[in-house]
């Protein structure tokens, strides 16, 4: 059953908990293995001008950098002045081409060095977010092959079959903890990009190690290049991956397998998250993996968590109980790997909810793709979308591939949600038509990424749907002056909500798998976050400026979850009975105080 006890430390303790991350990670040496311009061109260890005198001595730096030494805050400053700067300089200019810039000044301090790196990403994480993730990072992985200038991650292609186990150990780390892999095929709402596709990795693991604190190095962004059927990249002379068409069936199924087999060869518990696969193989890879890795795929499990939470948020900002979710007629836009992850996993909550009685549920579930409304009348239908499928005798006076806009109109949903990857399909007609919905706070996710292809836009929904609507969106936006000093708020209803905690809960449990209950926990965790104050006013998600705390409980949601399902085998000196007998605040100050938090570490020299 669903509950809705507050998370385990309360709204009171956020703010001291934030401090604690600044005060607990004092960290101890760092070996080194390398001296000289070595460690100056390394970003996990170099500090630019802050190397301290007697570091520069001991590491052999005296005389490769300039005699000041300047402290981290001040390099902090620094960098911060040029940023404001850049904006400054580039006001009025073309919004892409302001926002690549912004990309290119974080990303070469990315290169050059971690800790700061780091340490500004997560200090503004609210400017930030949008330029190392969507939609910035949609912009990035579009011209990837002209950005390009150092490799991030690893690259393996269909060329590298056999080889793979031993590419593995071409990566410098001993420990990976964390790893995102995609093969490019559905890079947010933008199609197949092919190599392009890994700023999608490099942007979600940099979410990881703001978000969760996973160190940074002990995470890989990975490319799976089997091939693109991109017509205009394979034309491209600058294009930088494999130019041929996609493997398919078993011939690409061999190389994931191959790539999963090296990976848990060498890091038998790093976790891989699943990545921007188009929908055919988003689902076939997590059956086919998920019993036997420890992974998930954030498209359809992570984004199904999120949803769920906003759902649930929905019926709270109307004032019911939870137990009324039951009786919203939720109408979803997308049948690929997001929108039915999305339903998959609510109509499991809902039929909880009513006493397992699945189909009454499923009947108040409604699922278009291009061709409209799915119904059984539907020609090769797809075996995922099937269950969802209506018979056309419960939905009179629609017809099979019925428009969002009769849809709309015909059943006055009370959630609206899009995950098309289409942008504007929900316009002025459909939003206006939202406004006749059977709900006193009708609810408009446009969840599709980046903000280009998002179904609406958040001033469109409040000016046509009417200010009483609940909305969320995939990539942020400003939220809206609705007049009278009335503020239209926008949620970001994204996965980064819930995928660092997946990852860093799993982490510190030990699993060896993530069970659908872990992943309910994390949904949970989410969905009682908010307090009922913050949800009357629309607000269904924390701010992203604390996505640390809310990653922090639902890590420790995850980990209590895999405590409970006897999956928990410890990690590092804690071993299943110490996890077993903490408290609930208990693991949430365990987990946070595993976050790994940039400061400089004093380096040690080690041949
Ligand atoms: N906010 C978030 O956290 C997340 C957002 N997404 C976004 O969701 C979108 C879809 O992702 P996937 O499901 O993986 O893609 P997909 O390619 O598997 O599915 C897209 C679906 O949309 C349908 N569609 C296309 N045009 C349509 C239209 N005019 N009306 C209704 N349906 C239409 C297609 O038929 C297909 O069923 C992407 O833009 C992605 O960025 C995906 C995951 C998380
Ligand atoms: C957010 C995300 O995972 C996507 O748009 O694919
Ligand atoms: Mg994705």
């Amino acid at each position: 059953m669903w509950r809705l006890a507050r998370c385990a430390s309360s709204n009171l303790s956020r703010s001291l908990r934030r401090r604690c991350f600044y005060t607990a990670a004092i960290p101890g040496p760092c070996i080194v293995h390398k001296r000289g311009t070595d460690i100056l061109h390394d970003p996990w260890f170099n500090k630019d001008t802050g190397f301290p005198l007697t570091e520069r001595d001991r590491l052999g730096l005296r005389g490769l950098l300039p005699p000041r030494v300047i402290s981290f805050e001040h390099q902090y400053d620094r960098f911060m002045e040029s940023y404001r700067s850049l904006e400054k300089n580039t006001q009025g200019q073309p919004h892409g081409s302001v926002s690549l810039a912004k990309w290119r000044i974080l990303n070469r301090l990315h290169d050059r060095n971690e800790t700061l790196y780091y340490r500004v990403l997560i200090d503004n994480i609210k400017d930030f977010a949008p330029i190392i993730y969507t939609p910035t990072v949609g912009l990035v992985c579009q011209n990837y092959s002209g950005l390009f200038r150092r490799p991030r991650g690893m690259y393996f292609s269909a060329k590298d079959k056999g080889e793979m186990m031993s590419m593995i150990y071409n990566w410098p780390a001993h420990q990976v903890d964390m790893i995102v892999l995609t093969d490019g095929s559905r890079i947010l709402g933008l199609g197949d990009l092919g190599v392009q596709g890994i700023g999608i990795p490099i942007g979600k693991l940099d979410i990881y190690v703001a978000a969760a604190g996973i160190n940074p190095q002990r995470i890989l962004p990975v490319m799976l290049d089997v091939g693109t059927n991109n017509q205009k990249l394979l034309e491209d002379p600058l294009y930088l991956g494999l130019r041929q068409p996609r493997l398919e069936g078993e011939e690409y199924l061999s190389i994931v397998d191959e790539f999963m087999e090296a990976v848990h060869t060498r890091w038998p518990k790093a976790i891989v998250q699943f990545e921007d696969f188009q929908m055919k193989w988003a689902f076939e890879t997590l059956q086919r993996y998920r019993k036997r890795f420890c992974m998930f795929n954030d498209d359809i499990q992570g984004t199904a968590g999120v949803a769920l939470a906003g759902l649930l948020g929905t019926v709270r900002a109307q004032g019911q109980p939870l137990s009324d979710f039951v009786n919203q007629k939720i109408v979803v836009a997308g049948a690929g790997s997001a929108g039915l992850g999305v339903l998959n996993m609510a109509i499991e909550a809902l039929s909880r909810m009513s006493g397992n009685n699945e189909m009454a549920v499923k009947n108040k579930c409604y699922l278009l793709d291009k061709d409209g409304l799915i119904t059984k009348e539907r020609k090769n239908i797809d075996p995922a979308a099937a269950p969802f499928a209506k018979d056309l005798k419960d939905v009179e006076g629609l017809r099979e591939g019925a428009s969002p806009i009769e849809v709309v109109k015909k059943l006055k949903p009370h959630v609206l949600l899009g995950l098309s990857g289409v942008g504007g399909i929900f316009n002025e007609e459909v939003l206006k038509a939202m406004r006749e919905s059977d709900s006193t706070k009708p609810a408009i996710f446009a969840m599709s990424n980046p903000t280009m292809n998002a179904e609406c836009t958040a001033a469109d929904a409040f000016k046509y749907a009417g200010p009483n609507i609940v909305f969320g969106s995939g990539s942020p936006f400003e939220d809206v002056d609705l007049g009278n000093g009335k503020v239209g708020h926008v949620n970001q209803a994204n996965n980064m909500y819930l995928f660092p905690g997946i990852g860093l809960g799993t982490l510190l449990s030990g699993a060896h798998i993530i069970t659908d209950g872990m992943l309910q926990a994390a949904a949970e965790c989410l969905a009682s976050y908010m307090t009922d104050e913050e949800i009357q006013k629309g607000i269904l998600y924390p701010s992203i400026d604390s996505i640390r705390d809310i990653t922090a409980e639902v890590g420790a949601a995850v980990l209590r979850a895999a405590v409970e399902e006897d999956l928990a085998e410890g990690h590092g000196d804690v071993g299943p009975r110490e996890l077993k007998h903490m408290s609930k605040p208990e693991t949430v100050a365990y987990v946070s105080r595993n976050m790994w938090f940039p400061v400089y570490s004093p380096l040690v020299h080690e041949k």
